[in-house]
């Protein structure tokens, strides 16, 4: 299982959401956590004056830009979240994309975005090391070109990448909201179909379309169900649902339990 986490509920996630992660361990499934950092890197970057600008979702990150995403990403963020998990008895070992080339990747389109990348191949076997150890592995979403030189790779389809690669069974993706909402009301069950729809009536904006184009690209023969819900409470309930908004296949039906 992939779990994403957003940089907008990172600082924010409660005890109750380890305990569903916790619980997830306890029913055999490996989990593998991808992080962002967004609001983290916006505030070092005013705080050191620098500026950017998001180009369709993606930060454009000059050589300036992108050495404070790495501190930032790789570094505060990172380690914070593999304490907060220590805390809670998961023990957790946090990398970033560059580390033992775990996330390879190539820039998208210097000109327009600069120093961004996409995940071309991730090192399973680095993963698959720290989990039969026992190790929730959590990665920073840097990525490493074939120059051996830093890439910014936006955290959701830096997940998305991973839960293909590992051809996992399901992606979470965490976020300061309940799932996918529609004038508030939240959407439990939807399909690639419908996600095109709700994008092309701006019903889904900003920050939810890297995400849901990310659970898209990721469903898959394997993958049938990605999941986008909040880190503030507990995500499972009482018979194994999880909670928020499932996104699957246009051709399947009804509810996986965990
Ligand atoms: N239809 C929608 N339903 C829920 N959130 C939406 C929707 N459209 C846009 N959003 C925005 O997407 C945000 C989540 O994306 P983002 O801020 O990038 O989070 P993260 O850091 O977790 O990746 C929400 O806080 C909300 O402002
Ligand atoms: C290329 C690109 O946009 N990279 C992102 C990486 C962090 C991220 O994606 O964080 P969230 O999950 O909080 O959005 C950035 O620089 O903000």
């Amino acid at each position: 299982m992939v779990v994403k986490c957003g940089g907008s509920i990172i600082n924010q996630l409660t005890p109750n959401f380890f305990k569903s992660l916790q619980e997830l361990k306890n029913n055999g499934y490996d989990v593998v956590l991808v992080h962002g950092g967004g609001p983290d890197i916006q505030h070092v970057l005013s705080a050191l004056n620098i500026q950017s600008e998001f180009v369709n979702g993606m930060r454009k990150t000059s050589k300036e830009v992108l050495q404070v995403v790495q501190m930032v990403l790789s570094g505060k963020v990172n380690k914070n979240l593999v304490m907060m998990l220590q805390k809670e008895q998961i023990s957790s070992v946090g990398l970033s994309g560059c580390d033992g080339n775990l996330l390879e990747a190539k820039a998208i389109d210097v000109a327009s975005f600069g120093y961004v990348g996409e995940v071309t191949k991730v090192n399973q076997s680095l993963l698959k090391s720290l989990l039969d150890g026992g190790y929730m592995p959590v990665i920073s979403s840097l990525g490493i070109d074939p120059n051996g030189d830093c890439l910014n790779i936006n955290a959701d389809l830096a997940a998305g990448a991973v839960a293909k690669a590992l051809h996992a069974k399901q992606l979470l993706f965490v976020t300061d909201v309940p799932g996918i909402l529609n004038n508030d009301t939240l959407i439990q069950n939807t399909t690639p179909d419908e996600i095109n729809d709700l994008i092309d009536e701006g019903i889904i904006s900003g920050g939810m379309i890297p995400k849901v184009k990310a659970a898209l690209s990721a469903l898959s023969e394997t993958l049938h169900q990605v999941h986008i819900i909040s880190g503030t409470e507990s995500f499972v309930t009482d018979d194994g649902d999880v909670k928020g908004t499932s996104i699957t296949n246009n051709q399947m039906n009804g509810v996986m339990n965990l």
